[in-house]
């Protein structure tokens, strides 16, 4: 079935948070991830793992946060053509450009011979309520994807 990675830049736990329920959602779909922050790996992730979940908070005006930034610059050294990914961020509606990272991280991958196999998620500060269901359910569906490709 391949390796699933989670990535994900957090500053103050939001976006973590969201990182753990979706890898929740992922184990009870019956899939398994291993879970990453970025600024600890670089990119030789992205030819180790076949498919990847990759978040981020937003920072600035819509900007990449400093955490998220080595690892954003090295995608441009990889194809991800072959590669199963989704992506997932926290923002704050108050700000003009919500989950702005998440927009500039599809933005990359697509420049770089990937595509999205989900829509991705972006959630309003912490994920409670029913954003908590919608990231467990994100993790499910994404393991569904995975396991469908398998099938078919
Ligand atoms: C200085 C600053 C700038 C921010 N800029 C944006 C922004 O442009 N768009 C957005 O959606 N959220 C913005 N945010 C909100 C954060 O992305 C949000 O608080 C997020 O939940 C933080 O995630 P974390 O807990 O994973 O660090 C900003 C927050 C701060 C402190």
């Amino acid at each position: 079935m391949g390796k699933t990675a989670i990535i994900y830049a957090s500053m103050s736990g939001n976006t973590e948070a969201i990182a753990d329920l979706i890898e929740k959602g992922l184990n009870e779909a019956g899939s398994e991830a291993e879970k990453f922050e970025a600024m600890d790996i670089d990119g030789t992730v992205f030819t180790e793992y076949d498919h990847l979940l990759i978040g981020a908070y937003t920072w600035g005006d819509g900007e990449m946060p400093d955490e998220m930034l080595d690892l954003y610059d090295e995608m441009d050294d990889y194809d991800f053509e072959d590669k199963t990914i989704a992506l997932f961020g926290s923002g704050d509606t108050a700000y003009d450009l919500f989950c702005g990272a998440v927009d500039l991280l599809a933005e990359k991958i697509q420049q770089n011979n990937g595509s999205l196999i989900m829509e991705s998620l972006k959630i309003e500060c912490f994920p409670d309520g029913d954003q908590e269901e919608a990231c467990l359910e994100f993790g499910r569906q994404f393991a569904r994807c995975i396991q469908s490709a398998v099938r078919s």
